[in-house]
């Protein structure tokens, strides 16, 4: 244990029950203004929870090498609203059949970090109340464009050689149950996307987002690092096995668009060696993506800042904005006609046990105090027909949908 920290910085957990724990911290975090992120990563069981003593610091540039241990939240377009960085001050992890308090804390005791320990020691003796999450009040405006006119835009815009791919977006709101408990939608989507990058961020600077998203932006796990190529979307049937999957000549295509983005990336800083791996159908819950993976070595290619280079160079990929993609965002800026807000920015844990994992906040909502705005959007290209990128976008929604109506 760190000596700056008070004994009442370590807490026993034992004895309590796990999702109390977690509903406990979130809840006393939620109640002091604290900014906190929760998440479970691709394919493990463990959900970390991780709360600032202070608020999010804004970050101009992230620096993924020099940077702290926290969590990163990046909206899609960084001028029209900061990203964000939640300094990790108190990190517990839940697995199996243990809570770990992770050795995080590194600055002097404030009175939120007492208050904080103080309260949860309270909290977590109390039976279960309704859940509290940050809410950002603020006037959201939907857009005013029907999503088929701006799909067919797109296909104009394209067939007029403006750009050779967009990826428009819209967004749904949808009215929150009586009994709605957030965190027991977000222990549920855990069970049901094993794949996803699972969240939960909430702050009062950006409100409370809810999120499964299937890609990831860009990892570094000691001097290895990856990104991924995305695009393509299809129903899942489950009753098919995912090898025999077809895709038609226009997913081919739509994702090669990513695949051949992130390439240029590389080419820009001169980096050839690197592993490239796919495409392969992937699973994303009730969805089937096509995907490439490619892995460079970080110390082979003497190239030790390489996450925070790539993450400047890559976002937005071509999987959420389009190819070129200057001219698909000023075509996004000046049709789509709503602000995106943190959909289809970026978020993930920072420097964590030598670890950044930067997903793309896809298959995600904004939550309101009864209601929920749901955002997805849809590879266009040549070949699109509107009536099916809006079907896509509507299936992108049933994502998160299938769990916030099940009734368990
Ligand atoms: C833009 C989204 O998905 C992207 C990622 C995978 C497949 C996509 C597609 O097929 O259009 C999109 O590029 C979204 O989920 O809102």
């Amino acid at each position: 244990m760190n000596q700056k920290q008070s004994a009442i910085s370590s807490l026993d957990f034992t004895g309590f029950e796990k999702t109390h724990t977690l509903r406990s911290i979130f809840q006393v975090a939620v109640n002091l203004g604290l900014p906190l992120a929760v998440w479970r990563a691709p394919h493990q069981k463990e959900v970390n929870l991780m709360v600032s003593f202070s608020s999010a610091q804004e970050v101009e540039r992230p620096d993924l090498e020099t940077c702290e241990k926290g969590f990163i939240f990046s909206p899609f377009n960084p001028k029209s609203s900061a990203t964000l960085f939640i300094k990790s001050d108190f990190h517990v992890s839940f697995d199996f059949d243990e809570v770990i308090q992770h050795e995080d804390l590194t600055s002097e005791e404030n009175v939120l970090q007492a208050k904080f320990f103080i309260q949860l020691k309270e909290q977590l003796k109390k039976p279960e109340e309704k859940l509290n999450y940050h809410v950002k009040d603020q006037e959201k405006k939907g857009a005013d464009i029907d999503y088929k006119d701006l799909v067919q835009l797109g296909i104009d815009a394209i067939k007029n050689n403006e750009f050779l791919k967009v990826v428009p977006a819209r967004s749904k709101v949808i009215s929150l149950n009586d009994g709605f408990d957030l965190i027991t939608k977000y222990l549920q989507l855990c069970d049901a996307y094993a794949n996803a990058f699972v969240s939960i961020v909430s702050m009062p600077e950006t409100g409370t987002w809810l999120g499964a998203t299937p890609e990831l932006l860009l990892e570094v796990n000691h001097s290895q690092f990856k990104t991924v190529a995305l695009a393509g979307t299809q129903r899942r049937d489950i009753a098919k096995s995912i090898s025999d999957t077809a895709w038609t000549q226009k997913e081919i295509e739509e994702q090669a668009l990513v695949s051949r983005y992130i390439i240029n990336c590389f080419k820009k800083i001169r980096l050839r060696e690197y592993e490239e791996k796919g495409p392969k159908t992937i699973i994303a819950g009730n969805l089937l993506h096509l995907k490439t993976e490619f892995e460079v070595n970080m110390k082979e290619t003497n190239f030790p800042e390489l996450g925070t280079v790539m993450l400047e160079l890559l976002h937005p990929t071509s999987a959420i904005a389009g190819m070129p993609k200057e001219a698909a965002l000023n075509f996004i800026q000046q049709h789509e006609g709503f602000d995106r807000s943190f959909y289809s920015g970026y978020l993930g844990p920072v420097q964590n046990e030598q670890k950044t994992s930067i997903f793309v906040n896809l298959r995600c909502m904004e939550l309101l105090e009864n209601s929920a705005i749901l955002y997805a959007g849809a590879g266009v290209t040549v070949d699109s027909v509107a009536e099916k990128e809006f079907e896509e976008t509507e299936m992108k929604f049933n994502t998160l949908l299938n769990i916030l109506n099940s009734q368990s």
